[in-house]
């Protein structure tokens, strides 16, 4: 099968023999959307190599394009980004799947003289985004809808006032659209995080020369924008997606006779809560290689079969590794005991209900799981689940490539429906499955 088939809805994985190899995964999402936006908001043109070329990543680069931005590919595969100057939208704003295309948008407008309309998919038009205009209304941008909490909606953007903001849902998207918002405000700029979420619009903002300070007191961590706040054009190379390479790595930890390498990883240490619990369950699972590049941790994570045993992953460790809860919840599957996981509230409101399906599609497939309250519980047997299922993913791409894992190690095939979401996230993914060895194939 080729990546085409990835398209036509549902896939099947099924049980592999063994998965071995070396990859590389597509480049990170977060640091994708951020170096078209950020090259989009400054002056001169910005170089991006290794840009991820995923549905939600092509809409953050029409959508700069359609506020003012030249965004060109060009023959060697990488990216430039011609900086404004920024402009009403003509049309709506599709930003598809994408929360984070949304809400660093909707913050970068506000900050501007200009007006957008963002609309987007059905899964998207269910998120919430008054957390992100909360903020940006109390530094003085208007929403033209009233106190809408949903998209469709329309930001008028203009001569902000300062703000300080505690981010108690630990979210970057909350965090980045101030600081976003902020680079033309009058007056300090601040955001608090009692639990830290990923920093890339930090470091990024910082290699595109703005004063951003981040310090850490009292358990908390504070983020400030300093006097200079005007973008400068800078190259950017982007690692591999740690929230991708997850896919590949646990896959190699639950199926027999199995060796994974992703090489080129991203390890910032806000984004690698994943392998830190993995360690835990005892997971064969190490990194070499570890360097820095463009200011961000790069290595090269090798997984191979194992025995794991079950976790308790607490609350202050989830921001770290908010999108890799459904792989999570598969290798505790096949752990041995009861593992739980602590603080997943956030995990409500992503592209599904994430708590709720992950305890569906791990009963379906056998498996002995529930939520309490904001924690997720797994009864993991110590072998293969019986599988044979069909799980409903709800549109989720992380759902989708969780539960085809699942397939490569159980006693039956897993069938997932909307497979052709992967593309928001890892385009290529039952490709590069399959050159590992993996039995990803479409289903009826
Ligand atoms: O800022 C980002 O790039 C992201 C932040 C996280 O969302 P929250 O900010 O809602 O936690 C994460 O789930 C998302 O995939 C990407
Ligand atoms: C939550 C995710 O992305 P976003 O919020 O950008 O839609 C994700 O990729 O898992």
């Amino acid at each position: 099968m080729n990546d085409q088939a990835a398209h036509s809805g549902r896939l099947v994985g099924s049980a592999s023999t063994g998965l071995r190899g070396i990859i590389q995964v597509p480049g990170d999402k977060s640091m994708s959307h951020r170096a078209l936006l950020f090259g989009a908001m400054a002056e001169g043109e910005t170089k991006i190599t290794g840009l991820l070329e995923g549905e939600d990543v092509l809409r953050m680069a029409t959508a700069v394009e359609a506020l003012g931005a030249k965004v060109r590919r060009t023959g060697d595969g990488s990216w430039r980004v011609e900086g404004g100057p920024w402009h009403s939208a003509d049309a709506p704003l599709d930003c598809g799947n994408s929360g984070t295309a949304a809400r660093l948008l909707m913050g970068a407008v506000a900050g501007m003289a200009i007006e957008a309309r963002f609309t987007g998919d059905r899964s998207l038009s269910s998120r919430p985004m008054r957390r992100v205009l909360a903020p940006l209304e109390a530094m003085g941008a208007r929403l033209v809808d009233g106190d809408s909490d949903r998209l469709p909606l329309t930001v008028k953007g203009g001569s902000l006032n300062g703000i300080s903001y505690r981010n108690e849902a630990a979210s970057a998207q909350i965090k980045s659209a101030i600081l976003l918002a902020g680079l033309h405000a009058q007056g300090e700029v601040e955001v608090i995080e009692p639990r830290p979420s990923r920093d890339h619009s930090e470091n990024m903002l910082r290699s595109f020369g703005c004063d951003v300070e981040s310090m850490d007191r009292h358990g908390e961590r504070f983020i400030r924008l300093g006097e200079r706040r005007h973008l400068k054009a800078s190259d950017v190379e982007i690692a591999g997606d740690p929230s991708s390479a997850a896919f590949p790595l646990v896959a190699a930890l639950i199926t027999p006779n199995s060796e994974v390498t992703v090489r080129n990883v991203l390890l910032n240490p806000l984004r690698t809560g994943l392998f830190a619990t993995l360690e835990e369950m005892g997971a064969d699972i190490v990194v070499a290689n570890r360097r820095v590049r463009d200011g961000e941790w790069v290595g090269d994570v090798t997984a191979r079969t194992s025995r794991l045993k079950s976790v308790e992953v607490p609350a202050q460790r989830a921001p770290s590794m908010i999108d890799e809860y459904p792989i999570l919840g598969i290798a505790a599957a096949f752990a041995h005991g009861r593992s739980i996981m602590h603080g997943l509230a956030e995990l409500r409101v992503k592209e599904s209900d994430r708590l709720a399906a992950i305890v569906a599609g791990l009963t379906a497939c056998g498996v002995a799981a529930r939520s309490e309250e904001d924690s997720l519980v797994v009864e993991g047997q110590g072998t293969a689940p019986a599988g044979g299922c069909d799980v409903t993913t709800h549109g989720d791409h992380r759902l989708a490539m969780s539960f085809l894992v699942m397939g490569q190690a159980s006693g039956a095939p897993v069938t997932v429906d909307e497979a052709e979401m992967i593309a928001t996230s890892f385009p290529g993914f039952a490709d590069l499955m399959h050159s590992l060895g993996a039995r990803i194939e479409a289903g009826a």
